[in-house]
């Protein structure tokens, strides 16, 4: 059974369509890279998917069971959502801001589980911010914010873990180590989805690519799949340098199709 699957997912802003009719299963164990240019839809349809915004038409599926139908807390618990662009608007610890991952797992009176402090502990090792647990997240840099709210993501164990462009903004050995964690999740049997733009790190690290193109599905394949092709160059307007090592296929955006730009 899928972990969480979106099917027929529709969604309409005044009188444009954002998403149509999109169908996207993503099984325990797979790291997904959701990715297509700006605008293609892919944090409305993750939102959509974490549940914190209504589809049109459609809808999302988490393991057996109607998204819509789950209780908000329960929902908390069992889907990870990283949003896009780091923002913390509490002067918390570094610390305190990564046991928030924790809170849908308190019980009624709130109370707190012999399971939190190992959780958030290995979440801090794991994003590279145990050295910070004391800091005022507001103090940190970009990238360092950026792990820190991916810590707090990983300490709450979700099932399902929805990754908007996490890796935006960090160094390439944090984008490394942040795709590596991605997919170490992912093995331990999490379905995890990650948007985002860099062709070469999700052709690296991702099992499957779903490419969204003008709120549409225009492929879901493998890299390799994907690589034998030519619906990246077509979704992008790109010419690809294609290369491979190890006998994996990878590539990089290499030049535009037709010079159209200013
Ligand atoms: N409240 C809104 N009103 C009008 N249009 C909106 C609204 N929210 C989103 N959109 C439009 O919906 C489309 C999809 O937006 P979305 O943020 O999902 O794209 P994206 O693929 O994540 O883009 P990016 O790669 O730039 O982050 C865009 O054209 C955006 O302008």
């Amino acid at each position: 059974m899928n972990a969480i699957e979106a099917r027929g997912v529709g969604v309409r802003i005044g009188a444009a369509t954002i998403l149509d009719g999109i169908d996207l299963a993503v099984a325990p164990g797979t790291l997904l890279g959701l990715l297509g240019p700006n605008g293609a839809g892919k944090t409305t349809l993750l939102e959509v998917m974490a549940g914190l915004r209504r589809a049109d038409r459609g809808g999302v599926r988490l393991g057996d069971q109607a998204l819509a139908w789950l209780d908000p807390m329960e929902r908390a618990r069992r889907i990870g959502y990283l949003e896009q662009g780091a923002v913390c608007h509490w002067p918390l610890s570094v610390e305190r801001t990564v046991s928030l991952g924790r809170l849908p797992h308190r019980g009624a009176w709130g109370g707190t589980s012999s399971a939190d402090a190992p959780a958030i502990e290995a979440a801090m090792v794991a994003c590279d911010v145990a050295h910070l647990r004391r800091r005022d997240v507001t103090t940190l840099s970009g990238g360092e914010r950026a792990r820190v709210l991916f810590a707090r993501c990983l300490a709450g164990h979700p099932e399902a873990l929805l990754a908007d462009e996490p890796v935006a903004g960090l160094d390439p050995a944090h984008q490394i180590r942040c795709l590596e964690l991605l997919a170490a999740r992912a093995a331990a049997g999490v379905a995890v989805v990650v948007v985002m733009h860099d062709l070469a790190l999700a052709l690296r690290f991702c099992d499957r690519i779903c490419l969204l193109s003008a709120g549409r599905v225009a492929a879901i394949a493998t890299p390799a799949e994907l690589l034998s092709g030519d619906v990246i160059e077509t979704v992008y307007g790109i010419e690809l340098a294609r290369h491979s090592r190890g006998g994996r296929p990878y590539a990089m955006p290499w030049s535009l199709r037709e010079r159209n730009l200013p």
